[in-house]
């Protein structure tokens, strides 16, 4: 049994306490709200974020960070991209010692175009950080809390630390691979977010399942060439943390991207989408990233920079769409390599 600690108790960060708990860790879940550390102890339910859920009788909640600090010797951080740096930052003022690090956050900071785990090392000190896990892969919170079946990748550049990071997590319902290749796996798990918005856009235009393989597929080629050209392992791209995130998120109801896009699709405004959501629609300010990621590396990527048009530029979906099928004549396999 090992000590640990989730940061953000949104619905990823319940759902992977939960796991910890059902294996048998003494889980500690940090939120930054009194009352929801409050329901959490005393319902034992999260209902903002995971309606139908009893929480295991053995996770505690607290709002403290500093007493969620001392307790985990791994802290698994769960907030969205757009709070790493901040609650990194809080937790860099507290840490007496190297704690080992999971992070399961889907984004790219836009402007600085860090990764995660680049952001983390940024926010706190190189003695303060034992290694990084980023824990990703095609895995709704909604469907682990009924416990069905779900894959998952943990990777780090220490073999050892994603395999402890396997050994706590790794239930029946909950299997746990590892990778070397941490570019590979956090560029697959943010980039598939901004397919994934393109996914609902073209389902809210009613245009069926061949754009949504068509999206599906070019979308990976676009996240690969940029992935590779970045450093990653062009065979990650077709893992769990690429083609499998990017299947589950392009066609699930429970995919907040997918829902966000499905409403711009439909006409709705971008601000008027992300009011409705109540929860992190990671994919809109990735699409910033990715597409200033693109520039960067002079990687041609149409899907991304067709759907940052839609987000920033007001640009009509059905347009975007229209334009991307009257582009100039391509190979499909010369363009990857
Ligand atoms: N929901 C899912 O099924 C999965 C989510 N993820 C990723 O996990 C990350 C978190 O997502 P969710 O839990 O789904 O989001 P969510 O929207 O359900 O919850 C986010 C949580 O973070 C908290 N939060 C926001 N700003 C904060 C701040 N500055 N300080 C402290 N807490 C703050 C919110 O209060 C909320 O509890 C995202 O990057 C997402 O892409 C990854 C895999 C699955
Ligand atoms: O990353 C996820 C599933 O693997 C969750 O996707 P959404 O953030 O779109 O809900």
């Amino acid at each position: 049994m090992e000590q640990v600690t989730v940061l953000g108790a949104g619905s990823w960060g319940t759902a992977l306490a939960i796991v910890l708990a059902e294996n048998g860790h003494d889980t500690l879940l940090w939120t930054h709200r009194q009352d929801q550390a409050d329901e959490i102890n005393n319902e034992h339910t999260n209902k903002k974020y995971l309606p139908s859920t009893v929480l295991p009788a053995n996770l505690r909640a607290t709002a403290s960070l500093e007493e969620a600090t001392k307790h985990g010797k791994t802290i698994v951080v769960a907030v969205p991209t757009k709070a790493i740096r901040e609650v990194c930052g809080e937790l860099s003022k507290l840490l007496t010692e190297p704690k080992l690090f999971v992070h399961v956050s889907k984004g790219i900071e836009p402007d600085s175009l860090l990764r995660i785990s680049e952001l983390m090392k940024e926010s706190m000190k190189p003695e303060q950080i034992e290694e990084i896990v980023v824990l990703s892969g095609p895995s709704h919170a909604e469907e682990v809390v009924l416990q069905h079946p779900t894959t998952v990748t943990a990777a780090s550049e220490s073999l050892a630390a994603a395999e402890k990071v396997q050994d706590l997590f790794m239930s029946q319902y909950f299997r746990v691979y590892t990778n070397d290749d941490v570019i590979g796996v956090e560029i697959g798990g943010a980039l598939k977010n901004v397919i994934a918005l393109a996914a609902g856009i073209t389902d809210g235009l009613s245009y069926g399942d061949n754009a949504k393989a068509a999206l599906i597929t070019r979308g990976l080629a676009e996240i690969t060439r940029l992935g590779v050209k970045m450093g990653g392992n062009p065979f990650t791209f077709a893992g769990l943390t690429g083609m499998g995130d990017l299947i589950v998120t392009c066609t699930s109801v429970h995919s907040r991207n997918w829902r966000a896009g499905n409403m711009l699709g439909k006409g709705l405004k971008l601000n008027e989408v992300l009011e409705q959501m109540g929860m992190v629609v990671e994919g809109v300010r990735t699409t910033k990233a990715a597409y200033q990621l693109a520039q960067k590396h002079d990687v041609p990527m149409p899907l991304t920079t067709a759907l940052y048009e839609v987000l920033f530029n007001d640009k009509e979906p059905k347009q975007a769409v229209d334009e991307l099928m009257i582009r100039m004549k391509k190979a499909e396999i010369d363009e990857l390599r």
